[in-house]
């Protein structure tokens, strides 16, 4: 329950709705721990007042005694329920008044009648806005826990998904908060009934106890509760250990499932349809295993209180039948404890349903209480406007223990083209991830125009970067907002311009709808050019001044791939450009070219400088000739 306190905040924006909704609930236990077992109590001896032991032990003292001495002995023995016979007979004479002698027996019988739906009604719609409020604070509250997950999301560092499988975060974020609406509801539906029925519930029994000199209805009922109470907490421990394995299995079953989505054709081309359906299969199957454990134990708890509940009252009657108990008191007692037991079972599962909500919340915070690493910083300077000079100084970077940058220094003025370039693994795409501050370096600094960029908004940080990854991504909308996407506020025109700068307005113009053709989700419905043109019409349209450009291994065909060159040649004009260099073509139009090997600069110089002295260079273009 304590894990669930810090997002008690999320209450105070409807506190209105949640107020009520314990209002009502307060108002349904009432009704039922405390109304039901005195309408039992009061409403039979009307309705059956004829058959009462107590009048008909009354008439046999009378004829024997004498009215006042048996009134006298009565009152001494049956002293609550004398009083409540007065009470009857106050009310029958009152009855009898208003409808006459003859029709009182009718009037009575269908005054007390009426009260059993009456009270019925008042639990029924008490019940109902308690339900209905306190779900809708409670919901209100995961909506509130489903955007802060989201927002953290994208605000983690890239690390943070690297260790990751995508399909396991989705079904924290899906499968972990439904699991806690689930719990919402079903706490909503008794938390606050539930206590407050067993407590009105215990109130009648104290008042019993109070009447009737006698307390060993309420002391059965007290002792009872520890029997209850340590197996919900033993099977409640064991629960949420299961129902964290499930929801794990859960996540990892989402991962399969989404690489196999991802990756349809590979998993054809390689024939892995039956190796991945087998781990699904497994998936399934460990899934299926836990949630069977979790049910068992869930549902384990209602069946060992009802036990025990029965054992109560079968000797609370054994007990009443030797005291020589009337109806009304019995019916009265029964009840009560009847609604003393049912809010423990009640109970019982909120708590195991709280177990299970815990293990999904723990894995909800393992994405809320991640650190972001990459920050805002507190006092942030406001540039408006750069040239886009980007300097190293010293920079080092490692992932986790894995060193990747060494000391990196560096200036590149504002309008150079820089390729990077280098063997696998030397540390191109790191260096460029620096820039827009993807990651920061571990230690020394980077510069935009003099100013450490850890100084800047990151959102006025990255205004300034455009990044043309190797594969453009697409999101499902139309072709218009996914160039719009460069800069928001563009109009119309301006997006037709940067699509044509990036010669993408001849075939957009002639999709069936033009610009507002749908490109299916991830693009799926256009060719590998026509998405890079679509990316790099976004560039366009972003017009920064530094420009991050991963060039595509993937080959288009010749044609179409000489083409794009030309485009991204005109995009880097005027921007300080930082390629990951794949081919001889590009190397050639960049003023300078950086050669990086395990994660240090090892050469530095134009094309000619370093063709001419610097082996690593050389054999690396051998490589690209043939
Ligand atoms: N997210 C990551 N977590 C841990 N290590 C990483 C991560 N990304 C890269 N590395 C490691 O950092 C080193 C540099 O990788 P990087 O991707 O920067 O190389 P690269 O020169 O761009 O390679 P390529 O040309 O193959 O893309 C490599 O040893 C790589 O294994």
């Amino acid at each position: 329950m304590k894990k669930f306190y810090p997002y008690f905040r999320y209450l105070a924006g409807v506190r209105g709705t949640f107020l009520a909704g314990v209002g009502a609930g307060i108002l349904f236990a009432v009704a039922s721990g405390f109304g039901l077992p005195l309408m039992v109590k009061t409403v039979f001896p009307l309705i059956f007042g004829k058959v009462n032991p107590i009048t008909e032990v009354q008439a046999e003292l009378e004829k024997s005694v004498g009215p006042e001495r048996s009134k006298e002995l009565l009152e001494k023995a049956f002293e609550s329920e004398m009083k409540q016979l007065e009470e009857t007979s106050k009310f029958r004479e009152y009855v009898a008044k208003q409808v006459g002698e003859e029709n009182a027996p009718r009037a009575i019988l269908i005054a007390a009648c009426a009260i059993i739906p009456l009270a019925a009604l008042i639990r029924g719609i008490a019940g109902f806005f308690n339900v209905y409020w306190i779900t809708a604070a409670g919901l209100h509250v995961l909506r509130e826990i489903q955007q802060s997950v989201f927002v953290k999301l994208q605000r983690l560092p890239l690390g943070f998904f690297s260790g990751r499988k995508t399909g396991d975060l989705i079904s924290r974020v899906i499968s972990d908060s439904n699991m806690l609406q689930g719990v919402v509801t079903t706490i909503s539906n008794d938390l606050i009934k539930q206590p407050f029925t067993l407590i009105a519930a215990l109130a009648f029994l104290v008042k019993d106890s109070w009447e009737n000199k006698e307390s060993f209805f309420l002391i059965i009922c007290l002792l009872s509760i520890p029997l209850v109470v340590v197996p919900i907490r033993f099977l409640g421990k064991r629960l949420m250990r299961k129902a964290a394995h499930m929801q794990r299995e859960s996540g990892d079953n989402s991962g399969i499932l989404a690489e196999t989505l991802g990756a349809t054709r590979e998993i054809r081309a390689f024939n892995l349809e039956e190796m991945m359906g087998q781990r699904f299969l497994d998936g399934i199957g460990r899934w299926t295993k836990f949630h069977l454990k979790v049910i068992k134990y869930r549902y384990l708890t209602p069946p060992f209180i009802e036990m025990v509940a029965a054992g109560v009252v079968a000797f609370a009657l054994g007990y009443g039948a030797t005291k020589g108990l009337t109806l009304e008191r019995f019916m009265g007692v029964v009840t009560a404890l009847y609604m003393c037991y049912d809010p423990m079972k009640k109970l019982g599962e909120i708590h195991n349903r709280m177990k299970q909500g815990e293990a999904s919340l723990d894995r909800l915070e393992v994405i809320l209480k991640a650190e972001e690493g990459v920050t805002d910083p507190p006092n942030p300077v406001h540039l408006g406007t750069v040239k886009g000079r980007v300097s190293f100084q010293n920079v080092e970077f490692s992932y986790g223990d894995n060193p990747a940058l060494h000391n990196i220094v560096l200036d590149v003025p504002a309008g150079q083209v820089v390729a990077l370039v280098g063997p696998s693994g030397a540390g191109k795409t790191t260096f460029a991830s620096l820039v827009p501050r993807f990651y920061d370096p571990t230690s020394g600094s980077i510069q935009l125009d003099g100013t450490d960029i850890r100084e800047l908004r990151l959102k006025e940080l990255r205004d300034f970067i455009t990044i043309v990854p190797q594969e453009a991504v697409l999101f499902a909308g139309t072709v218009f907002e996914n160039i719009r996407l460069g800069r928001m506020d563009a109009s119309k025109e301006e997006v037709m311009e940067a699509a044509r700068q990036a010669h993408a307005h001849e075939f957009i113009v002639n999709l069936p709808q033009g610009y507002e053709t749908q490109v299916g989700e991830r693009g799926a419905q256009l060719s590998g050019g026509q998405k890079q043109r679509i990316s790099i019409a976004r560039a366009f349209l972003k017009n920064a001044p530094v420009l991050i450009l991963d060039e595509a291994t993937s080959a288009l065909d010749a044609g179409a791939e000489a083409r794009i060159q030309e485009e991204l040649s005109s995009l880097t004009k005027g921007r300080t450009t930082f390629i990951i260099a794949h081919r001889f073509s590009t190397i050639r139009i960049a003023d300078r070219i950086l050669v990086f090997e395990q994660g240090r600069i090892v050469g530095d110089g134009t094309f000619q400088e370093l063709e001419a002295k610097h082996d690593m260079f050389r054999s690396l273009l051998e490589m690209q000739r043939h």
